[in-house]
């Protein structure tokens, strides 16, 4: 093969006719080059201009950047005699860091948007050093004109993709660039090696964080005979006590309950039922490591009859008021909506003011009201918007300060979003947080940059999980909702239809799954629904966010896949697309059908 630099003119001559022949046979072209080009083609990529994406959410405290920063110095050190650059990206090819090694490289590459924040994806910009190996899971070399998009083709770039060391998965792309005229092999060996000693580096770091875990874990076993259990992002640990203790899906359901409180506060005593009706009490402690969370160590003690756990009574029957809606336990039964329910109702019972935070549409002010009506029959609950306090926040203090007693509940949604001179008015004329105020709730969103000042006027607080983090309480839920929007009518979903939605993430949570359930009832109002029923969103769980290009998309290929009762090939032709490209469409936007 001649050298790279001959190869210019055939390989710009092979680029062209591809462009302009759809598909000819590329001879003289890598392979790896040679699908690029054809994968660049297919998804519309611009020959003549970088494409620009900016993100502004980069992920700069990451442990790949914490494991990558002292191999990116040590290999700039190595390649400082030459005019060179390294970078690095995530997993979506976005610039996290660019070491130049002279200024000319860095406005050179400036110029193309190699920078902090823009993307490099190969369905964005074409064939090159990032992108292509994220494409293509190996190392490459992208010199000159193998580049796809003509401003690249005087720059020549390698690229290794960084593995996470336990799951395989690419965690980052590590990358050196130069102007091509002084691209030299060894580029390639240089980011391989340097990749895999951040590879090392990762292995070592998640080492640290288990290890954090593990001492915690021996020294809680070492103090006494208690059950104790440890659940770590990928490790669960159980002494003989615990194993002894609880069958295998009241194990099941704690170890649930504590994987959610690794994103909770972190020292907390929760009373919790357990799926076979066993209370217990368990008091756990979360363990960080170097600004990671490593997990979660419970002591679990079951609870005898005298003492039962503050939610027990969400098991026994009592009636809801007249004409409530759904109640709360019917459709949650996981350990984490247990637990919530539980201080709710411990909150509601001893009128100390409770807010309760979770994503929008996860059930918090449904979770309110039913407990309140449960505590009080004969109660009212009002549900005051976020809009309505903003533009009266001195009225609405008022209101709440003259409300009824005892049988009336106040629920402020979303506190989280009101500005902080609402947020401060409210605050003062309720006192400040130093007396408790009667009947009154919140519901919040967790976590921001700065909590709301009126969070202090709430004692005690709840978590509900977001849907995505109970899916057992999915399939009540469904059939809570279907009852609800369809109530004399004898309808469930199939097997099928409910696996999607157990697969399905529903950033929209609750109020997304009413939603989709009432649009397939709109297609299929009686019988069974099955899976092509429910929108095509819920057939993709696509690894990032979509634009409304790629959402269009996908939903065109759910579609085209539902007609086809899920033949690629026929699916492909009605589409007017490459087979390949199709099977690569339903990786990117996680397609099931
Ligand atoms: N446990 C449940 N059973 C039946 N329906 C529920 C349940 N939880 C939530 N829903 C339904 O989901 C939708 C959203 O619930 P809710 O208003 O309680 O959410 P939220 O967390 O307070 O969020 P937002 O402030 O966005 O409304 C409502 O239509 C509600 O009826």
């Amino acid at each position: 093969m001649p050298e790279r630099s001959d190869r210019t003119p055939s390989l710009t001559g092979a680029r062209v006719h591809l462009i302009e022949d759809a598909d000819p046979a590329l001879r003289g072209v890598p392979d790896h080059v040679a699908a690029s080009w054809r994968r660049s083609l297919s998804c519309g990529v611009d020959p003549r201009a970088v494409a620009h994406s900016y993100s502004t959410d980069l992920d700069l405290g990451s442990r790949l950047i914490r494991c990558a920063q002292p191999v990116i110095e040590q290999l700039a050190e190595e390649i400082a005699g030459a005019p060179m650059c390294v970078a690095l990206t995530d997993d979506r090819a976005r610039l996290l860091i660019r070491r130049d090694s002279d200024s000319c490289i860095g406005r050179a590459l400036d110029r193309v948007y190699f920078a902090r924040g823009f993307g490099y994806a190969e369905d964005t910009v074409g064939t090159n050093g990032v992108g292509t190996v994220l494409e293509s899971g190996t190392s490459v070399q992208i010199v000159g004109a193998e580049h796809f998009v003509e401003p690249l083709q005087v720059f020549a770039c390698a690229g290794a993709p960084i593995r996470d060391p336990f799951t395989g998965r690419i965690d980052g792309v590590l990358d050196i660039s130069c102007r091509s005229e002084d691209s030299t092999p060894l580029m390639l060996s240089l980011v391989r090696s340097a990749a895999a000693r951040i590879e090392r580096n990762l292995l070592l770091d998640r080492d640290r964080v288990q290890q954090a875990l593990f001492e915690l874990y021996s020294r809680v076993d070492a103090r006494g005979h208690d059950a104790v259990l440890a659940v770590g992002r990928r490790v669960v640990l159980a002494n003989t006590a615990m194993q002894t203790l609880l069958g295998p899906a009241d194990r099941g359901a704690l170890e649930d309950h504590l994987r959610f409180a690794m994103s909770g506060p972190a020292g907390l005593d929760d009373r919790l039922v357990l799926p076979s009706g066993t209370p217990v009490r368990v008091r756990r402690s979360t363990v960080s490591a170097g600004g990671d969370v490593a997990g979660v160590v419970g002591v679990v003690r079951v609870l005898d009859d005298d003492h039962p756990p503050a939610g027990s009574a969400t098991r026994t029957s009592r009636p809801l008021a007249s004409g409530s809606g759904p109640a709360p336990d019917e459709a949650g039964t996981s350990p984490a909506w247990r637990a919530a329910a539980a201080i709710v109702e411990e909150a509601l019972r001893a009128d100390v003011p409770v807010v309760v935070l979770g994503e929008p549409g996860s059930g918090r002010a449904t979770l309110l009201a039913g407990i309140h009506r449960r505590v009080h029959p004969a109660g009212r609950v009002v549900l005051v918007a976020a809009e309505e306090v903003e533009a009266a926040p001195a009225a609405v203090a008022e209101r709440l300060l003259r409300a009824g007693r005892g049988a009336e509940l106040h629920v402020l949604r979303d506190v989280d979003r009101l500005s902080p001179p609402a947020a401060q008015t409210l605050l003062d004329r309720l006192g400040g947080g130093a007396r408790p105020v009667e009947g009154l709730a919140a519901t919040a969103a967790p976590g921001g940059a700065a909590p709301s000042p009126l969070l202090a006027v709430f004692a005690a607080s709840a978590s509900v999980p977001p849907l995505r983090h109970r899916s057992a309480d999915a399939p009540a839920l469904v059939r809570s909702l279907l009852g609800e929007l369809a109530p004399q009518r004898r309808i469930r979903l199939d097997d099928e239809a409910m696996r999607l939605v157990l697969r399905y993430r529903w950033p929209g949570n609750v109020r997304q799954l009413r939603e989709a359930l009432a649009a397939a009832l709109r297609v299929r109002p009686v019988g069974c629904i099955r899976a092509q029923d429910l929108p095509t969103y819920c057939s993709s769980v696509p690894r990032t966010a979509l634009r409304p290009v790629d959402e269009a998309e996908r939903d065109a290929i759910v579609t085209a896949l539902r007609a086809t009762g899920g033949n690629r090939v026929a699916a492909a032709a009605e589409l007017g697309l490459a087979r390949s490209t199709l099977y690569r469409k339903i990786r990117h936007y996680g397609i099931s059908v």
